[in-house]
């Protein structure tokens, strides 16, 4: 990057912050203005300064990366993007950077080789503060050259942008105009991640107001892959973006251990559902021993057949476990009014109601009630379970010690738990105590304003303008937290656009989890069943979809491997015919050199050698990467130890993973 150029697009950034500067120096006079005009009719004022509060907040925040790219057109006219557009009235009010939501700027987000828009060149800067750090350009409009030169680079520790090299088959999924499901398939290397993450840039940026709103979710399978493609997104879209393994998708929860092949099998099926069921009506209990209640005149029993009329009457309700709490203990009342008159005497039938009010507010039975139906949390049901209540259920296999050591196959448990259980009583009272003591809060904040010695009679006091539910709600809105943060916060949160990358990995169970966070069904699946590695994960994409949408899907196919070398695939072709026969590898870009076997005493050797060869990978069973953790990425050099101790798909994955070099190493024995 020429430094001569650099200095220039800072002066050129530096003059935009100068404009940034006076507009806001305007649009605090004119608030100010519209503050202390005493003849202004109140709503007239009110409205002045709601506008010019709300320009003020637009350009505060337009502070941080006011420019952030330049697109160069065809016919020689250049444009600057930013946060907000900004033009010179001195000039006839000439644009001097483009809002990046105006149609103008669309390029900038949607060019690339094999569609260039008019552009010859975008470039991305890169500020701290006011300062232009660098920039790089995408060169669009490229030859195969370009291709050929970015495949053979040397790779780094994170994925790259390919919009400048984008291929036509590429280039249609990522644009195809569907709202439904997509599934991209591809063997290795065919560019399914890349593709996936330009398709979400480009849908952050076509259907902004939806997405921008409600947020993508991106599921990879773990999270150094999640580290791998997290710079590939277009600054913009980050905050809009949440990136999460599978055992990240229960808020609160980040599970990584794995269970034993069994137990994934077990907790990722379908019937996962009935056990979860059965937990659950396993926490609806009879007593043991009658529970007594005691009313002022006498006391009454909670015995088995009060509690099984109650259980009953509020099973049949259809609400789920915690919001039939309350049936549970009014038909536990019911049950108890008989036997308390029938102590009392036989002429106080009257006093029925009185009876029933007293056992409507009694302590005794709310303890009876939350011993026999208890409110649960689905860590607390699932802890409980695993910990010693899965021997009654009839799954001794579940048994662990420690309860909330979660394990990546419990997330989508939790998760349909949580669906069984419902929320709480208990928690959304929480809630409401919260938003009380938030308008609590903001009266608060309207005495300290209004009793501001500073102020004079005739201005215009705070709580003229606002009272403490606008104050709170807007100091919630406030609440800091970009989309992506809220979203990954909240388990109903359900979002514009899923992406699920590996999907082939998934467990029935965990289809149920995306299913839930995207109602809406626009989806990109990304994957290839040639390499599933986990037993519960997909065979077939219809079999995994049309539970969910029938057969109204879209499937596009990549065909060409831009990363494994032709030699490595024809080396990795008989574990590829072992896990299905039929599948037809994608055809490389490169033919590259042929793998090397060799066999070594330890394997000090391989790093010495891995060492002076860019970035690379030591793939094993025991030491090194797993195949399971190497799943998406790619090395320059990639080292297999003992491929035969692998699956068919585990070794087909681990080959593949590597851009120059495959070698094969075996132990001497
Ligand atoms: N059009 C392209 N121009 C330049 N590089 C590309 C292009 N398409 C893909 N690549 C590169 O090819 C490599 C493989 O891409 P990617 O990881 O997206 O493939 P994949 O299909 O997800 O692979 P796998 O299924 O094996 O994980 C990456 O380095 C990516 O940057």
């Amino acid at each position: 990057m020429a430094t001569g150029e650099l200095s220039t697009e800072q002066q050129r950034i530096s003059s935009l912050y100068d404009r940034l500067d006076r507009e806001r120096a305007a649009a605090k006079a004119a608030l100010d203005a519209a503050l202390r005009d005493p003849h202004e009719r109140r709503v007239h004022r009110e409205v002045a300064v709601r506008t010019w509060s709300e320009q003020l907040g637009r350009l505060k925040v337009a502070e941080e990366g006011l420019c952030f790219g330049r697109t160069d057109h065809t016919d020689g006219s250049r444009r600057y993007i930013g946060r907000i557009g900004l033009s010179d009235p001195a000039d006839d009010y000439r644009p001097l950077l483009t809002d990046w939501r105006a149609p103008v700027a669309r390029p900038f987000y949607t060019a690339t080789g094999a569609h260039p828009e008019g552009l010859t060149r975008r470039r991305h800067f890169r500020t701290r503060g006011r300062r232009l750090e660098g920039f790089h350009d995408d060169e669009l409009g490229l030859a195969d050259a370009a291709l050929r030169e970015a495949l053979d680079a040397p790779r780094g520790g994170t994925m790259r942008d390919i919009v400048a090299t984008i291929q036509a088959e590429q280039d249609e999924v990522i644009r195809l105009d569907h709202r439904g499901v997509l599934v991209v398939e591809g063997g290795p290397g065919t560019g399914k991640t890349a593709v996936a993450l330009h398709r979400v840039a480009y849908l952050l940026y076509t259907r902004r107001e939806r997405l921008a709103r409600q947020g993508v979710l991106v599921v990879g399978p773990n999270a150094g892959f999640l580290r791998y493609i997290g710079d590939v997104l277009p600054s913009l879209g980050e905050t809009d973006v949440v990136f999460a393994a599978p055992g990240e998708l229960f808020p609160g929860v980040r599970a990584v251990r794995e269970d034993t092949l069994e137990l994934r099998g077990l907790k990722g099926g379908l019937a996962a559902v009935d056990l979860l069921r059965e937990a659950v009506a396993d926490r609806q209990e009879l007593p043991e021993r009658p529970i007594p209640v005691e009313l002022e005149d006498v006391t009454v029993h909670v015995d088995a057949s009060a509690a099984l009329y109650a259980r009953d009457r509020a099973r049949a309700s259809g609400l789920r476990h915690n919001e039939a709490r309350q049936v549970f203990h009014d038909a536990l009342a019911d049950a108890l009014v008989e036997p308390a008159l029938a102590l009392i005497g036989p002429d106080w039938a009257e006093l029925a109601d009185d009876v029933r009010r007293e056992l409507g507010d009694s302590p005794d039975l709310r303890r009876a009630v939350d011993a026999l139906w208890p409110p649960l949390t689905p860590r607390r049901l699932l802890a409980d379970l695993y910990e010693g209540r899965c021997f009654a259920v009839g799954y001794p296999e579940l048994y662990r010690a420690d309860g909330s050591a979660w394990t990546v196959s419990d997330v989508p448990l939790l998760d349909e738990a949580a669906e069984l259980l419902g929320t709480s009583d208990e928690a959304e009272r929480a809630a409401e105590r919260e938003r009380a003591e938030q308008v609590e809060y903001a009266r608060g904040v309207l005495e300290v304003v209004d009793t501001d010695p500073e102020l004079h009679e005739d201005e215009l006091r705070a709580v003229d303008l606002v009272d403490a539910e606008w104050l709170a709600d807007r100091h919630e809105a406030r609440d800091h937290r970009t989309t992506a943060e809220r979203a990954a916060a909240d388990r109903e949160w359900t979002y514009g656009h899923v992406v699920v990358d590996e999907a082939q990995e998934l467990s029935e169970m965990e289809w149920r989890v995306l299913m839930r966070r995207s109602p809406n069904r626009s989806m990109t699946v990304v994957g290839d069943l040639a390499q599933r590695q986990a037993e519960a994960g997909a065979r077939s994409w219809d079999a995994v979809l049309s539970p969910y949408v029938g057969d109204r899907w879209v499937h596009r196919r990549l065909t060409v491997n831009y990363r494994t070398p032709a030699a490595v695939m024809d080396y990795a072709a008989s574990s590829l015919a072992l896990v299905d026969p039929s599948a037809e590898q994608p055809v490389s870009v490169r033919r590259g050199e042929s793998p090397v076997e060799m066999e070594v005493d330890d394997l000090a050797v391989v790093w010495r050698l891995c060492a002076e060869s860019g970035t690379f990978a030591v793939i094993g069973v025991d030491g090194g990467l797993s195949p399971r953790e190497a799943k998406g990425l790619e090395f320059d050099t990639v080292v297999v130890v003992e491929p035969e101790r692998m699956t068919a798909a585990e070794r087909y994955v681990a080959f593949t993973r590597a851009t120059q070099r495959l070698v094969v190493v075996r132990l001497k024995r």
